[in-house]
């Protein structure tokens, strides 16, 4: 190759074509530095047909000047890239910079220093150092990063060095991960989960594309039947990605598969150390890493040699990115598969609509586990009308949850209380004038933490402490929280029954692995009575002693900007619904609401979930929502709210007149401010024939704003806030 055209990771800079200097050894896919201007730019080496760039005479042309030693990004990886640039309207650069690790990654090789406790403690300490001591024990990592783990000063630290607290350990950067052990403790299956490993096993060994829909009750042992696909991938030395829908659930997993494989798996995900990361994008290039377990964003990694994808819990919302480029990870795994011509399973126990339409039509290939291992029972449901059996005055649960969970407590089971709000209340008002505190930044109320006393904005972060007076009136003592959140659930528990040991299960009590990892431990052991919990708590876990589940408020998720809110409520619903009874103790779940009525509650309690699906399959039929048309959003920013509505205006103004699309709004989004932006958006509802992307495109285009005005297209949206 002599002359190149480069994809660079800033779309404001367009595609760039390089002249390749005597010497070097170029292809398709390679990573290279770049001239530009004064400065140096990494760009991927792209087909120049498949990028529209200005043609620029040979005699212009700069050279390259590095090509960085790391292997070329793989053909089938640069098609996934550029379809899912295509698809979801996303810049090309924005795409491909999610298949990169950091720049020491690319060039990988080499040693660093890190640091660890000696293991001396002087008699006499400042707290800072103490506090550093109690934090830092059994970590490793720079000084930078133990700083931000100890939350003390770096100056604290290195002066802990000086003292021999702290000692250097000099770490290769690229050493291996030990190997996975796939007869390491191969399980007794069951003859349904036998049959189904079975065929996950063939379809590794076939090496082609072939899409999976495993939908397995709850505690069917879903896990159990893909690792023995992964244990087939492994033993052809062929590499597996794992794709979880958040962080929560991994420390979970992490554990069962060292149980089956003897190693853990390497972990991919945004808050890895510096170190970390770099070394497991080496591994995963270099076709090392075994088995990669991540959240969405190690889907674009560029694996040398995948043989094996598994999306676990597929039906989670999550996996739909929000922002930035707004992909759906179950899909894209699904196309990834396709291009690396491997075998895809979609692993859940309520699965997406969308996906039970393409078993349906033979695009996926359809595995059911009907029953639970080992003979466990599904649990038996209720429904608990919250008009006629109403809990007592200032609380949330009704008379008949309140005893089932006693009754549980005196036999020593345990219950779980699920209710998908964090903090304590979701609304604070003066009780003296009316006052609601609400975000300066965006349409929301604050949300009050009763733990850290604060009042937070659960969207763009946003605190203030609780103050002891209206901030209107400054009448003092006078604020009264409305509603529950889940602390006011565990506020509650603790005074209904004072003897129970409880567990309060939030991302704001979980945000570390160290601290999911004890919760687990404590209630696998027992030490925990009841557990009251957000959505975090509905999935992945098996507790074989709990035997209640309490719904607090099923009606919740019907509220609020879900575009599948009656999918998501049974999705919750049956998800935590199936943790009661795992063991060889029958479940009993009781679910609060007011719309006992409503078909999605209906389809719960007499656990139709065919009823549900079809009822659901209609309505959406009807809607021409998914998956039988197409939905886009159109979402219209800027600062000043001036602009951003001419902008939308613009935008409504110039929408195509389609027989097969129809353009709603612009309208005020309903967080019609999010942190400090003001919001318009349009939706767009198209027919499956419709050239959606390719409209979007023409339309959008040729339109210019102010700078200062942002415009996103959400493809396939699922919030719609
Ligand atoms: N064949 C087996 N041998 C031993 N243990 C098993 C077997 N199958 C399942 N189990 C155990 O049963 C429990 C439930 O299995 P698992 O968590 O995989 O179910 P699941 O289908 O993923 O459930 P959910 O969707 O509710 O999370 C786990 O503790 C698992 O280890
Ligand atoms: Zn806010």
């Amino acid at each position: 190759m002599k002359r190149v055209r480069l994809l660079v990771f800033n779309a404001a800079l367009g595609v760039l074509d390089y002249r390749v200097p005597e010497g070097m050894t170029i292809e398709f896919g390679s990573i290279v530095v770049a001239p530009l201007g004064p400065r140096q730019v990494l760009g991927i080496v792209w087909e120049p047909e498949r990028l529209s760039g200005k043609e620029v005479p040979e005699s212009k042309l700069r050279p390259l000047l590095e090509v960085m030693p790391a292997p070329p990004i793989p053909e089938r990886l640069r098609r996934l890239i550029e379809w899912t640039a295509d698809y979801y309207c996303a810049p090309l650069s924005s795409v491909a910079r999610m298949a990169l690790g950091s720049m020491a990654a690319l060039r990988g090789g080499g040693t660093t220093t890190e640091y660890r406790l000696t293991g001396t403690e002087p008699a006499r300490l400042t707290p800072q150092r103490a506090a550093a001591l109690d934090a830092l024990q059994h970590e490793q990592g720079s000084i930078r990063e133990l700083a931000e783990l100890a939350s003390v000063s770096e100056g604290v630290l290195r002066g802990m060095v000086g003292a021999g607290l702290l000692e250097p350990v000099v770490v290769d950067l690229d050493r291996p991960y030990p190997a996975a052990r796939p007869a390491f403790a191969v399980p007794q299956l069951n003859d349904e989960q036998r049959a189904a490993a079975d065929i996950f096993v063939g379809a590794v060994t076939e090496r082609k594309f072939a899409p999976f829909l495993l939908d397995g009750v709850t505690g069917s042992g879903k896990t159990e039947c893909y690792f023995e696909g992964v244990a087939e991938a492994i033993r052809e030395g062929r590499q597996v990605l794992v794709l979880l829908p958040e962080i929560a659930l991994t420390e979970n997993f992490l554990r069962r598969f060292e149980h089956r494989f003897g190693v853990q798996p390497v972990l991919w995900h945004s808050s890895l150390k510096s170190s970390e990361r770099r070394r497991a994008w080496r591994a995963v290039v270099l076709g090392s890493a075994q088995v990669v377990v991540g959240a969405r964003s190690a889907l674009f990694l560029p694996y040398a040699n995948l043989g094996l994808i598994v999306v676990d819990e597929a039906h989670e919302i999550s996996f739909k990115q929000d922002d930035g480029v707004r992909y759906n990870a179950r899909d894209v795994a699904v196309m990834r598969a396709k291009f690396e011509k491997v075998p895809v399973v979609l692993a859940s126990a309520t699965p997406a609509l969308e996906s039970m339409q393409l078993a349906e039509a033979g695009v996926y290939r359809k595995i059911d586990l009907v029953g639970r291992y080992g003979g466990a029972q599904l649990p038996d449901i209720q429904i608990l009308d919250l008009r006629s059996e109403v809990p007592e005055r200032g609380r949330w649960l009704a008379p008949r949850l309140v005893e089932a969970m006693k009754d549980r407590l005196a036999k020593g089971e345990q219950s779980l209380l699920f209710l998908n709000r964090r903090g304590y209340a979701p609304l604070t008002l003066c009780r003296h004038c009316g006052f609601r505190f609400q975000c300066p930044n965006c349409t929301a109320w604050l949300v009050e933490h009763r733990f850290s006393k604060r009042l937070a904005c659960h969207h763009c972060g946003h605190e203030v402490p609780v103050p002891e007076a209206c901030p209107e009136c400054g009448t003092g003592d006078c604020l009264v929280a409305c509603g529950p959140g889940v602390e006011r659930i565990a506020d509650e528990v603790a005074e209904i029954l004072p003897e129970a040991r409880t567990a309060l299960v939030t991302s704001d009590t979980m945000n570390t692995p160290e601290a999911i990892g004890d919760f687990v431990a404590m209630a696998e052991g027992r030490a925990i009575d009841i557990i009251i919990g957000t959505q975090l708590v509905t999935k992945g876990y098996h507790f074989p002693e709990l035997t209640l589940v309490g719904v607090v408020d099923a009606d919740l998720g019907l509220e609020g900007g879900d575009l599948r809110a009656a999918e998501r409520t049974y999705q919750q619903v049956a998800q935590v619904a199936g943790r009661a009874g795992r063991g060889a103790k029958p479940g009993e779940v009781l679910i609060q609401t007011r719309h006992p009525a409503a078909s999605v509650i209906q389809a719960l309690a007499n656990g139709d979930r065919d009823a549900f699906y079809a009822a659901e399959t209609e309505a959406r039929r009807d809607a021409g929502a998914p998956p039988f048309g197409r939905w886009a959003a159109i979402i219209i920013s800027s600062e000043d709210q001036a602009e951003a509505l001419s902008a939308a205006r613009a935008i409504g103004g110039t929408a195509p007149n389609l027989p097969d699309m129809l353009v709603l709004g612009p309208a005020p989004a309903p967080l019609s401010l999010l942190r400090g932006r003001h919001r318009f958006r349009l939706l767009i509802n198209a027919r499956r024939s419709a050239e959606l992307q390719k409209t979007l495109r023409e339309w959008l285009d040729p339109l210019e704003f102010p700078r200062g005005v942002r415009v996103n297209i959400d493809i396939d949206p699922y919030s719609f806030v």
